[in-house]
Formats: C-alpha cells, structure tokens, sequence
C-alpha cells in the first residue's frame, strides 16, 4: 500500500525548483515528517548517467523519440527504485519534474504526438500520477537572465530557441488550467521567500500539518 504523497515541482528552467525543494524539506523534517527529495532526469545512479547523455549539448542528432525514451527510462528506474519505496514507507516524495515536464518539453513544445508521450510515461511510471503539483512559472526572458547568472553552459534543452521556450511555459500552465486541483501556480518572479511561504503553507494545508507559529 503506498501511504506517502508524491508531490512535484514543475516549471521552466530557473524558476527556483530546487531553491524551493531543498527549503521545502527542511521545514517538513523539522515538523518530523520523513521526506525523500529526488530530481528529474537522474535520482538513481542508472538515471544520472541518462541525464548526462539527455543534457549533453553536443549529441544535436539525438531524434525525438530516442530523447521521449531516456527521459521515460530515466522515470522508469526513479519510480522503481527510490519512488514507490518512499510512497510505501510514508515518506512525502518531493519531485523536481516529473511526466508533466515530458508532456511539456517532448510533446506539447515540439508539437508531438502528446498521445504518443503520455502512453510511453504511462508504461514507465506504472500510471503513478502526482498528489499535488506546483508550477514555478517565469517568463523566459526572465529565465534566461538567471541561467546566465548561474555562469553554467547552456545544456542541449536550454539550446532550443526561444520559440521552443515561450510554448515550454505555455504548455505548463495549459496542463495547471486543464488540472486545477492538482496543480498550484506560483508566480516565481517573486522573491525566494514569498515563494517558499506560498507553497509551505498550501503544502501544509494540503497534508494536514498542524503547526505553531514557533515550530517555523
Ligand atoms: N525567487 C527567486 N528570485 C530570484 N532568483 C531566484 C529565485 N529562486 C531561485 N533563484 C535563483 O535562480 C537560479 C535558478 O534556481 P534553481 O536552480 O532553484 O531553479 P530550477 O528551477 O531548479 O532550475 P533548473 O530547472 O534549471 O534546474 C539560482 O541561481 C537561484 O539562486
Ligand atoms: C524531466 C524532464 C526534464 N526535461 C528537461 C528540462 C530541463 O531543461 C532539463 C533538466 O532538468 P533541470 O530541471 O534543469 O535539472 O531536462 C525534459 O525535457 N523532459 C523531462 O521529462
């Protein structure tokens, strides 16, 4: 029986994911809730080697469908080997992208068959779906600003042109429309700390936490 909550982070690049997951659980061990963080393509030693191929921006030949594949192979291995665990220990799972970014990123952006890419993710997750999803939406110039902050080479998804980017973040908040009770929209335009407090205190009403003020 799976007791815990699978909760994801979804979003353009730079919208402060991982920011927000790594604060997200420490305030739940400091409410002694068990948290697993993992991210997305990667998470388990068979994941971060797909990642390496997925991101590498010199492979430009890789076709549509073999990057649809690794993405979900990489989903496959996380679901199997660190997810359902999780789920069957009580753990809430925290997840920086899951099958949404792949709906988004390899179907709706691209303009692929999304029929094709939800079958495939649905045969790679065993039809696990989110509890609760929030979205990190940001502008993509504003994107682009904080990745050229960071000083990293852009990888071979952050190379697609701005066209690409703009329906990225389209797609997103087309599926938050689509899902309204699952999926939370945060401006991430805001600061760090704004953002955080909105989605700590949707994710504390949404599990149930009852908390003291002090206990923050
Ligand atoms: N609310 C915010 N306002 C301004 N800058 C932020 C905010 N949140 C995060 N950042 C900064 O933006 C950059 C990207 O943040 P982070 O890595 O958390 O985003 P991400 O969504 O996980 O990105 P990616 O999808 O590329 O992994 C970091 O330099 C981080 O410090
Ligand atoms: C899960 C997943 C991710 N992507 C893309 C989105 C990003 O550009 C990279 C890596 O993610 P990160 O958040 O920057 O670490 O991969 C994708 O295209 N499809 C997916 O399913």
């Amino acid at each position: 029986m799976l007791n815990g909550w699978l909760i994801t982070f979804e979003g353009p690049e730079g919208g402060g994911k991982s920011t927000q997951v790594q604060r997200l659980a420490a305030y739940l061990r400091s409410m002694n809730l068990p948290c697993t963080l993992l991210r997305e393509p990667g998470g388990t030693p068979i994941g971060d080697r797909i990642r390496q191929i997925l991101l590498d921006p010199t492979l430009r030949e890789m076709t549509q469908r073999t990057e649809i594949l690794l993405y979900a192979a990489s989903r496959a291995q996380l679901v199997e080997e660190r997810i359902l665990p999780a789920l069957k220990r009580g753990d809430v799972v925290l997840c920086d992208r899951f099958v949404d970014s792949s709906l988004v990123y390899q179907g709706y952006a691209p303009e692929w068959d999304l029929d094709e890419v939800k079958a495939i993710n649905r045969i790679a997750t065993g039809g696990l779906r989110p509890h609760r999803t929030y979205l990190l939406d940001l502008p993509v110039d504003e994107s682009e600003r904080r990745l050229k902050k960071r000083g990293k080479l852009a990888d071979r998804i952050e190379q697609k042109g701005q066209g690409y980017h703009e329906r990225v973040r389209e797609g997103f908040l087309r599926l938050a429309a689509a899902d309204p009770q699952r999926y939370v929209v945060v401006d991430a335009t805001d600061s760090e700390d704004r953002v955080f407090e909105r989605i700590r205190a949707d994710l504390a009403a949404f599990l149930g936490i009852e908390e003291k003020e002090v206990d923050r």
